[in-house]
């Protein structure tokens, strides 16, 4: 039987990374990969650790997390390669046969490790993408991301605003137009399957749906997800119709973060169905949105106008918003 081990930070994981550890699990029989983090990096380490699982989940791989604070480079340290002996020993199998990687150092640290080195990709051209180019421009990078890294780098444009402010078919337009997804409202889904009723206990229902189908989607989004409402709007509401709001509820809605809320006006006619509530009050509720999306900080731009108006507005605040590099 034979054994081997892969190295990386992997900061994010990308398919350049899941090419080594593809490349090695077929090499040989047992493969360990370790995933190495210091506290200060970036993202996560246990985060990237969980990703690697996921990743490699099935296919008989071990996934390991050493987050011991090690020097990064033989200049930091004169112990260096002993250091990283004695942190990868317990973590690897005995006798380790090889060390797979597309660096240079992997020829020294296959000797101090007593494996062979497997070489790789060095050139990077099989997979050109790096963790340090997927930090600076994720969207650029995207067709190279694994879908959990994917949801992590995602765009989340929120279609926010009073009711019958053509919400959901914006939504689902936008989505068409960027050749990704929308995350449809759970309340409708909820409410229509009790025949239009609502009560106080469905808000903490509405909001675990809500943000179900926001995170099950953040997976399939091409770059940008746009939602059809979010747990801020379901907080508005739970206030409106129930003078109040489960504390659960409101401390998730403050969790969650958006890049870009579009506020859709109500100078457009009502439309009436039977997931409908407050058609006398829509300016007010307008304003109440407004009040509550400053006091979140959330980045916001309101849409007036037409349909076509509002759709155009929106393609050109989410292009802004794509052709962001922060
Ligand atoms: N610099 C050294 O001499 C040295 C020696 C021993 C250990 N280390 C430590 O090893 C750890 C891992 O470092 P890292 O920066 O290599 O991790 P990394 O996450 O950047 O890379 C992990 C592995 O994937 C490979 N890889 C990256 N992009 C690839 C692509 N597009 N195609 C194919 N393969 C690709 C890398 O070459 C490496 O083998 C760090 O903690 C580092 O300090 C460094």
């Amino acid at each position: 039987m034979t054994t081997g081990m892969v190295l990386g930070k992997f900061l994010p994981p990308h398919l350049g990374h899941a090419y080594l550890v593809d490349f090695a699990r077929h090499y040989v029989d047992e493969l360990t990969v370790v995933v190495g983090t210091l506290a200060a990096e970036p993202i996560p380490g246990r985060r990237r650790y969980e990703w690697m699982r996921e990743m490699f989940a099935g296919t008989g791989t071990r996934v390991v997390h050493l987050d011991q604070e090690l020097p990064q480079d033989p200049s930091e340290h004169p112990e260096f390669w002993r250091l990283w002996e004695d942190a990868l020993r317990p973590l690897i199998p005995q006798p380790l046969d090889y060390v797979f990687a597309s660096e240079q150092y992997g020829w020294k640290l296959a000797e101090v490790l007593g494996a062979q080195f497997v070489q790789v990709d060095i050139d990077r051209s099989v997979m050109p993408v790096s963790g340090t180019k997927v930090r600076e421009q994720p969207l650029a990078h995207w067709r190279y991301l694994p879908p959990c890294v994917q949801s992590y780098f995602v765009r989340r444009v929120s279609v926010f605003g009073p009711e019958s402010t053509g919400k959901s078919t914006l939504a689902k337009d936008l989505a068409e137009h960027f050749h990704s997804i929308a995350v449809p409202e759970y309340a409708r889904t909820l409410i229509e399957s009790q025949q239009g009723r609502i009560e106080a206990e469905d808000i903490e229902k509405i909001a675990r749906g809500q943000a179900a189908s926001e995170d099950a989607l953040a997976r399939a989004a091409n770059r940008v997800l746009f939602c059809d409402t979010d747990l801020l709007l379901t907080t508005i509401w739970s206030d409106w119709l129930f003078d109040g709001c489960p504390d659960a509820v409101s401390r998730e809605a403050r969790r969650r973060t958006y890049d870009l809320t579009l506020l859709t006006d109500v100078d457009v006619p009502w439309v009436e169905d039977q997931v409908r509530y407050l058609p006398q009050d829509r300016t007010n509720f307008f304003q109440r949105c407004e009040t509550e999306l400053q006091a979140h900080q959330r980045r916001y731009v309101v849409l007036r106008g037409s349909w076509e108006e509002r759709f155009q507005s929106a393609v050109q605040a989410v292009d802004a918003l794509l052709a962001r590099t922060d």
